[in-house]
C-alpha cells in the first residue's frame, strides 16, 4: 500500500504540472460522455480504455525522461534535444492510434444517430 501512496503522489504531481497530462485527461472525459451517450459495446469501451490507458502512461514516462534529461543538464544539448524528440514521439504515435480508434469507434454511432 505504501507504493501506491508515492504513485498517487507522482500522479498528483503531473496533474499539477504537466499541461498535456491535463488535456490528456480531459480528452478522456469527454471520450468517457461520448460513450456512455451513444451506448457503445463492451469492445468498444475495452479498445478505447487500452488506448487511453496507453497514452496517459506513455505522457507519464515522456515526463520522467524530461525530468531525468534538465537533471543532467537545462543547458542546449543536441543530445538532450534527441532523447526529448525522442520521447514525445512516442506519445505522439500513441495519440495518433488512439485519435484513430476514436474515429473507428465513433464514427459508425455517429452517422447511425444523425445522418
Ligand atoms: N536542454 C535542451 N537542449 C536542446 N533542446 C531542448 C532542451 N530541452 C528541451 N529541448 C527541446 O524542446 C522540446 C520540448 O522540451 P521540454 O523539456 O520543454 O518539454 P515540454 O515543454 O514538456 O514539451 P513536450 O512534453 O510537449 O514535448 C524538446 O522536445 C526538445 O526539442
Amino acid at each position: 500500500m505504501f507504493g501506491f501512496n508515492h504513485a498517487f503522489r507522482g500522479l498528483f504531481q503531473m496533474l499539477r504540472s504537466e499541461r498535456n497530462f491535463k488535456i490528456h485527461i480531459l480528452a478522456f472525459l469527454l471520450v468517457v460522455i461520448l460513450g456512455f451517450s451513444l451506448s457503445i459495446s463492451i469492445q468498444d469501451w475495452i479498445s478505447l480504455f487500452l488506448v487511453s490507458g496507453l497514452v496517459m502512461s506513455l505522457e507519464i514516462i515522456n515526463s520522467a525522461i524530461e525530468k531525468i534529461c534538465d537533471l543532467y543538464s537545462t543547458e542546449s544539448n543536441q543530445k538532450i534535444k534527441i532523447i526529448k524528440d525522442i520521447s514525445a514521439g512516442a506519445v505522439l504515435i500513441a495519440a495518433l492510434f488512439a485519435v484513430l480508434i476514436g474515429i473507428l469507434v465513433f464514427y459508425p454511432h455517429l452517422v447511425e444517430r444523425f445522418l
